[in-house]
């Protein structure tokens, strides 16, 4: 047989739609066999016919019709593209078309502004709090960047929905709790497409290393800093670790494990290496900054606070007493206030602001007249603990917005299912705040001074300790840990003793470097605190007060000479204090008499009246006002948050604590309402027989965490003996930890019957009795008493 041609013209079959070198041949063997010559020798002329004028016209475009396709110039300057590959010409195109366009030269769809976020804002925050450099950077990074990684292949990525990436996903947003976990799951993803663009697998480890290590050098090409590599080479060890340990990968697949575990240390090794080239970087920058920062002194960084001062008082003063409630400008005074003592005085990072928690808070420690708060900042890749020292003043003012200000905020947004809400600086919206950066702004602006930002703070306390010896200089760099190689250097020192000596230290330099007008004058400081402690006696006294006549339902007012006894000053208020909490006790008693529906102000009154109070009347179109549903506890059990948290055992709004006399206890941090679900009691359910065996055979220490009930005549037994359950063995559940009062009980145990998979579970869950306020101990009555508990003899004084 002849070779064909290669000159030879491909026609076209119409049926089949592929070109054929014999079409003749081919349309008579395959798609035409039963047709006539003819029939098939007018589909090979049309064919010809068509080829000819392609050849003489059909190369031919004009940007006209591309514009007519789509006027996008993205999709207009891909098209011709691709057109031009395919060797088409493209006419007419105008002289500004291409240099108008910023889009890449690729084919690859360009990112959004989201995946742009993803990488490079934050390796910029990790370097240090440094906003200014945030907003400078990402600016140039958004085009030259990211147009290099894309050129590179560095930016497509496989998707989050894929199981290796979505589990690693579920992994640091569930059980490490990362807000900001995307990011790093994007930067595995973008390795993995790298590795395997047709699929995401930990197959990689077996590729060779040589791939890997081109893949760092293509980052830095792209000309990404050392220090987002660092973060692209923590996220990979990290989803490794997870896939290697946390799975059961061992079992399922010992040599990929085996592969695993090897590239777990080469991985660590390009970590290392890649780690000293950042503390070169973060240098450069520092060096920078101070070299092109105008000139400001520590007094700046504190003038802020001084002026601020009075006005935060003012308010802070207004919570006292007990029902004012301050407007939310004033409570965003407060906010702002606190944020500025820890960027500003205590030199911390805008991230410590943001990321404090109350749990955080409650676990202040102290130490010699001050208090030591530790707050663990989630970073992308990594965990930083910072810690600072309040004076007792500063200490109250945390607390006074804690357990008074924090939760007027929970209420009027109504947050008491939020999340969110365990962070300890809230938003106006009741959200956590978002910028503490630009709450400092607000307040340098709201006094008209020039704005200081965290990262001039931190620079001159840095600037200040020049001079001072090596040891006090550590002590305090390790105050400041401002970046991670220092953290890394000086964890070691971080003790609550080491915080306070370096919190003194830092005291002197801050009032040393400081000239007189920064020290407070007596007169300046008693004008400044006098709207405060004018409240604060004003509490003492009622406190007083409230010994002889406490608030009760049907009692009478203290008499004016009762009151003035305590104080003459102050009698007045004392009177309407007094008056304020028995109205509230009032309202709170009407409103529990018609808990389960919406009385009719009829029905209100009526009641009220069979009450026979002669004065401080509450109003029964108030109640009506005031009125709303308690919730049954079937309503409440409904609620997708209490199944949720049944299952994840992740109830908000509690806290573990110590407490004296009666080992560990829980806490409230925020307030609930009555019938409001608190949590449950969480344990193996087995039978009451079994609990019996359990209870015999388990150390006396241990007996106190079975909870024996009964189901229609059905006897069980919730056993929490063990400290950490099956189903959640990293976690300390709440309800086990709740301690025993018979008489001052807040909340009460109930049965619920929960379906979980279509399998019906008993379930404990405890609903509050009454209003619980915040940093109360949750109490309920084990209904046991000495002798049912443990038996005679035992020392039990807390029955
Ligand atoms: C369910 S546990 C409560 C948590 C317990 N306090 C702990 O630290 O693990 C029950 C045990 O707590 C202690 N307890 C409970 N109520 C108490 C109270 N009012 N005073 C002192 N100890 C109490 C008793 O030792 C009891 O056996």
């Amino acid at each position: 047989m002849a070779p064909y041609d290669a000159n030879r013209h491909y026609l076209l079959c119409p049926l089949c739609k592929k070109t054929h070198a014999m079409l003749p041949k081919h349309l008579r063997r395959a798609c035409m066999k039963k047709a006539s010559d003819d029939e098939v020798m007018s589909v090979v002329k049309k064919a010809k016919e068509d080829a000819h004028e392609i050849l003489q016209s059909g190369r031919m475009f004009s940007f006209d019709v591309i514009r007519g396709i789509s006027d996008d110039p993205s999709t207009m300057r891909r098209l011709i593209k691709e057109l031009e590959r395919r060797h088409m010409v493209v006419t007419d195109i105008p002289s500004n078309f291409e240099s108008s366009s910023v889009i890449p030269q690729t084919v690859q769809p360009p990112p959004t502004a989201a995946d742009v976020q993803m990488t490079e804002p934050d390796e910029v925050e990790s370097v240090s709090s440094g906003e200014t450099f945030q907003c400078e950077t990402q600016q140039g990074w958004q085009t030259e960047n990211r147009q290099l990684m894309m050129q590179k292949g560095l930016y497509q990525k496989h998707s989050r929905d894929h199981k290796l990436l979505k589990e690693y996903a579920t992994f640091l947003h569930k059980d490490k709790g990362l807000d900001n976990y995307r990011q790093d799951v994007d930067n595995v993803a973008r390795y993995l497409h790298y590795m395997d663009p047709s699929g995401p697998s930990l197959r990689f480890v077996m590729q060779p290393r040589d791939k890997t290590k081109q893949y760092l050098r293509d980052l830095q090409e792209a000309k990404l800093k050392k220090r987002t590599q660092v973060n692209y080479l923590k996220s990979l060890r990290r989803f490794l670790y997870f896939h290697t340990y946390d799975a059961d990968l061992k079992q399922e697949d010992p040599v990929l494990h085996a592969h695993c575990v090897d590239f777990l240390d080469f991985l660590k090794l390009q970590q290392t290496k890649c780690s000293k080239q950042v503390s070169k970087e973060i240098t450069r920058k520092r060096h920078e900054i101070l070299t092109t920062t105008a000139e400001i002194t520590t007094p700046d960084t504190l003038a802020v606070l001084k002026l601020a001062k009075k006005d935060f008082l003012t308010v802070i003063g207004k919570v006292f007493p007990e029902e004012s409630s301050l407007q939310m400008s004033e409570i965003m005074h407060v906010v702002y206030y606190l944020q500025a003592i820890i960027i500003l005085k205590h030199a911390q990072r805008v991230g410590v602001a943001k990321s404090m928690t109350v749990e955080e808070w409650m676990a202040r420690k102290p130490v010699k007249e001050h208090c030591v708060v530790g707050v663990k900042e989630h970073k992308t890749a990594a965990q930083e603990v910072a810690m600072f020292a309040l004076t007792q003043e500063e200490e109250m003012w945390f607390d006074i917005y804690y357990t008074r200000i924090r939760p007027q905020i929970l209420r009027s947004k109504g947050c008491k299912e939020d999340l969110d809400q365990e962070k300890f600086f809230l938003s106006s919206r009741g959200t956590p705040i978002y910028n503490p950066s630009n709450d400092l702004a607000r307040l340098h602006t709201k006094y008209g001074i020039k704005p200081v930002s965290s990262q001039e703070a931190r620079r001159l306390t840095e600037t200040a300790m020049k001079t001072r010896v090596d040891v006090d200089k550590a002590l305090v760099a390790d105050y400041l840990t401002h970046s991670n190689a220092t953290a890394e250097k000086h964890y070691r020192m971080k003790t609550p003793a080491n915080i306070l000596t370096a919190r003194l230290i830092l005291d002197s330099v801050q009032a040393g470097s400081s000239n007189d007008s920064e020290q407070e004058t007596p007169c300046d400081e008693a004008r400044a605190s006098t709207s405060g402690s004018t409240q604060m006696d004003v509490h003492a006294a009622f406190d007083k007060l409230l010994q002889d006549h406490p608030i009760s339902l049907d009692g009478e007012v203290p008499s004016k000479a009762a009151r003035t006894a305590i104080s003459e000053k102050h009698q007045r208020q004392l009177y309407e204090r007094w008056l304020k909490a028995q109205m509230k006790l009032r309202v709170q008693h009407v409103l529990d008499q018609f808990s389960r529906r919406l009385p009719t102000e009829a029905r209100v009154q009526a009641w009220i009246t069979s009450k026979g109070w002669k004065s401080n009347i509450p109003r029964a179109s108030m109640i009506v006002q005031d009125w709303k549903p308690t919730g049954s506890l079937e309503d409440a059990v409904r609620s997708d948050r209490v199944v949720k948290c049944i299952k994840s055992q992740k109830w908000t709004g509690l806290a573990f604590s110590e407490i004296e006399g009666k080992n560990r206890g829980v806490v409230t941090t925020r307030d609930f309402l009555p019938g409001e679900v608190v949590c449950d009691y969480h344990g193996k359910l087995v039978s009451h027989r079994k609990g019996e065996e359990i209870h015999r055979d388990i150390q006396l220490s241990e007996s106190g965490y079975m909870f024996f009930f009964k189901n229609k005549g059905k006897a069980l037994c919730i056993d929490a003996h063990e400290e950490h359950c099956e189903c959640h063995p990293e976690k300390l559940t709440f309800g086990r930890l709740i301690n025993h009062s018979r008489k001052h009980p807040n909340i009460k145990p109930r049965l619920y019957i929960f379906t979980s998979d279509g399998v019906e579970k008993e379930v404990i869950l405890f609903i509050a009795s009454q209003k619980i306020r915040v940093n109360e101990e949750l109490l309920f009555d084990y209904g046991v008493n000495r002798k049912s508990y443990c038996g005679e003899g035992l020392d039990l004084d807390w029955l």
